[in-house]
């Protein structure tokens, strides 16, 4: 029989005016403001990176890619979700689907939705059907503050 796994992955930064905001492998575009973070601070990619490793119990980002290690500094978040991946198949399982809520009050992303899951699916070789993209605000909570959660399935491909 084939073994499923569940894993999940948050993260958060806080938001700066003067910064580029990147969600899911995209720059938002008109962004009053971005990710205070060590990467270009892709709350998305950091989330669904960090829930593909729980999946298999391998840990968390900060292991692989240190905020210590300036040779990750400004880095590309899709290396960060690329290796992960690569973890996850070097184990015999792969993504079946992600699903993930990001909470953000400013800029308004439904506009972008399809875009976001597209660019998801190209990165996790899924089909744009097994990438569920949701966004809430944080009704004036926390407008200074991008967070991501993100759930997925693994599936064994093998035997
Ligand atoms: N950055 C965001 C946040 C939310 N939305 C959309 O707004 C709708 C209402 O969100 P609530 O948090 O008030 O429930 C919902 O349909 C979200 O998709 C958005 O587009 N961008
Ligand atoms: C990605 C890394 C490394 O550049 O740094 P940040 O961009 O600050 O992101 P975070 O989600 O806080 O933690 C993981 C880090 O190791």
């Amino acid at each position: 029989m084939l073994a499923y796994r569940i894993g999940y992955g948050e993260d958060a930064h806080r938001l700066e005016a003067g910064r580029d905001l990147w969600l899911g492998g995209l720059k938002i575009p008109d962004s009053p403001h971005g990710a205070v973070a060590h990467s270009d601070g892709d709350a998305v990619l950091h989330a669904l990176a960090d829930a593909l490793l729980s999946g298999l119990a391998l840990g968390d980002i900060g292991q692989y890619f240190p905020d210590t290690d300036p040779a990750h500094a400004g880095m590309d978040s899709a290396t960060i979700l690329r290796r992960c991946l690569e973890l996850v198949r070097g184990r015999g399982y792969a993504p079946l689907n992600v699903a993930l809520v990001v909470t953000l009050d400013r800029p308004k992303l439904g506009g972008l939705r399809a875009d976001i899951a597209a660019r998801l699916a190209e990165l996790l070789t899924l089909d744009r059907a097994e990438v569920g993209v949701s966004f809430k605000t944080s009704e004036g909570l926390a407008p200074g503050h991008v967070q991501v959660r993100a759930t997925v399935l693994l599936g064994q491909t093998g035997g």
